[in-house]
């Protein structure tokens, strides 16, 4: 679905992302792992056509990034990406207005579950809140990539764990998820598929149980011995 071959970021001297290969099949949800600055959002952006490789290649459903990869990717940044004058119905009318795949009906439902107000303006939106509302939009797209880059930073212990629910919900044979995250011990029991991330590298890759049995250890025990 989402292959990386060899690909490489610089930004001047610093190369955020070095010949990675990365081949991401439908129907599981990947976690992309390791510390700040590891290239997490970076690999995340030039899958979302927002930023282009220093060399190397991407494809989506062996196409190159692009117009139809764009229709079928939904991102979500760890940026804020709303109009502070909008409240969340009209983020929810704006969207359906800009994507095809929007489901305004999941994204109410999913506003209501994350306790969220319809005639909230989003510049009153505590941070917390705030990436709940991101979270919802993104989630509301019936995408077939779905990134959403540290859904969990940011969040209380309680709605972290909505969060993660309403991750596991969305998940489908026909979709896939790929969540980055540092919070490797609250993500570990939804992620069927493991990358860790070292200084732009990729350093594990595969299944999770497959992770875990060969290295005879959690996910969250290999992330503390890799990144110690
Ligand atoms: N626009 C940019 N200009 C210069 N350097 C950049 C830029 N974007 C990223 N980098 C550098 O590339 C490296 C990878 O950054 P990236 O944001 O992809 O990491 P990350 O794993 O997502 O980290 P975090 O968890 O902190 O978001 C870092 O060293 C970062 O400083």
């Amino acid at each position: 679905m989402l292959k990386s071959t060899q690909l490489s970021k610089g930004f001047f001297k610093k190369k955020a992302l070095k010949n990675v290969d990365i081949d991401i099949a439908p129907g599981k949800i990947y976690g992309i792992l390791g510390p700040n600055g590891s290239g997490k959002s970076t690999f995340m952006k030039i899958a979302s056509g927002l930023m282009h490789q220093t060399s190397g290649t991407m494809t989506f459903e062996d196409q190159p990034i692009g117009t139809y990869s764009k229709s079928k990717i939904a991102y979500m940044p760890t940026e804020m990406f709303f109009y502070s004058f909008m409240t969340i119905k009209t983020v929810g009318d704006y969207f359906a207005d800009f994507y095809d795949d929007f489901d305004l009906d999941a994204y109410q439902e999913l506003i209501q579950f994350m306790n969220l107000d319809m005639n909230s303006k989003v510049s009153s939106l505590s941070t917390g809140m705030g990436a709940k509302l991101k979270i919802a939009a993104t989630l509301s797209r019936n995408a077939k990539l779905i990134m959403l880059d540290e859904p969990l930073n940011g969040i209380d212990l309680v709605t972290r764990e909505k969060i993660i629910q309403t991750i596991v919900k969305k998940a489908n044979d026909d979709n896939t998820l790929l969540v980055s995250s540092h919070l490797v011990n609250e993500i570990e029991s939804i992620l069927d598929e493991v990358i860790f991330l070292k200084d732009g590298e990729v350093v594990v890759q595969g299944n999770a149980e497959a992770v875990r049995e060969e290295h005879n250890k959690s996910i969250v025990d290999l992330y503390k011995e890799v990144f110690a």
